[in-house]
């Protein structure tokens, strides 16, 4: 088996009657960036959950390389949580602190609970932690209360969090739903600079198909818990746009799909 392959083999999650995500098997090779696109309700969340343990699933299997993810207890799914880092639309920042300590925050899984709650961090973990923060451009705002920060410099804190726990892959659940074209730009601009850099798998769910077309090396596209389309964004034609979000037009795609990406598709 490839090392470092995400593999999902049937993967079922149930929510009582509904199937958030149905049958779901893909293969995802170390370094690929890959979005996940559909409407609302299509499973993207939850798919993002189940990778890393957020949710259980009810069948199927997960692999990392050889590693079988689904069995994983205790000191093992702490470790694997630590390898899939997650971000989400909302930066999760404690507003209070600075920007640095939010960081270093993402080292506490590695410490032990002493250090964890007095948070004392050693100089190399400052490093690391400033690093990170200098590679997301936000080394200047290290001392600054993060509260104090806009929506997208709280969205690259939140991925410098996350690359200080060294994840292998990245699960970032709409990370720019939230914010304004511009810092939205800035955010999917960092995490392709990281995939490329790091070589890190990174898992996006995107709202719009621009965005996606525009970043993502493999567009997986979802309905109904299922995956109704897995290729690139060239492959990702009208025509499928259309099947994937129903024939009757606008109404069933997802509002931030806007009128005028499809469009623009319908013209490309
Ligand atoms: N914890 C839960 N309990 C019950 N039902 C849930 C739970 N989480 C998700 N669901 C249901 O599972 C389905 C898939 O939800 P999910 O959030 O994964 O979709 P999504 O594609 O991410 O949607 P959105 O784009 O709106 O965030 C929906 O029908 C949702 O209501």
């Amino acid at each position: 088996m490839e090392q470092n392959m995400l593999s999902l083999d049937g993967i079922c999650c149930r929510f009582g009657d509904t199937r958030a995500v149905d049958r779901v098997s893909l293969d995802i090779p170390a370094g690929q960036f890959v979005g996940i696109i559909g409407p609302s309700g299509a499973g993207k969340s939850t798919l993002l959950r189940l990778i890393n343990r957020l949710v259980e699933r009810s069948e199927g299997g997960i692999h990392f390389g050889s590693r079988e993810i689904t069995g994983l207890r205790g000191r093992a799914l702490r470790q694997w949580r630590r390898d899939c880092a997650m971000i989400f639309q909302q930066f999760n920042l404690v507003d209070r602190l600075d920007v640095l300590t939010n960081v270093l925050v993402g080292r506490i899984a590695d410490h032990g609970l002493i250090s964890s709650l007095t948070m004392r961090f050693s100089e190399a973990e400052r490093e690391l932690a400033f690093h990170a923060l200098d590679r997301l451009g936000m080394a200047h705002k290290a001392l600054e209360r993060a509260g104090n920060l806009s929506g997208g410099q709280q969205q690259r804190v939140a991925i410098a969090r996350a690359l200080v726990q060294r994840p292998h892959v990245m699960l970032a659940d709409e990370p720019i739903a939230s914010l304004d074209p511009g810092n939205a730009t800035r955010v999917m601009d960092a995490l392709r600079r990281i995939n490329r850099e790091d070589g890190l798998t990174v898992l996006v769910n995107l709202h719009t198909l621009d965005t996606a077309r525009a970043y993502c090396d493999r567009i997986v596209a979802m309905r109904a818990g299922r995956v109704m389309f897995d290729g690139t964004a060239r492959q990702l034609t009208p025509d499928v746009v259309r099947d994937l979000y129903g024939t009757d037009g606008l109404g069933q795609i997802d509002e931030s799909v806007t009128s005028t990406s499809l469009r623009r598709l319908e013209l490309a």
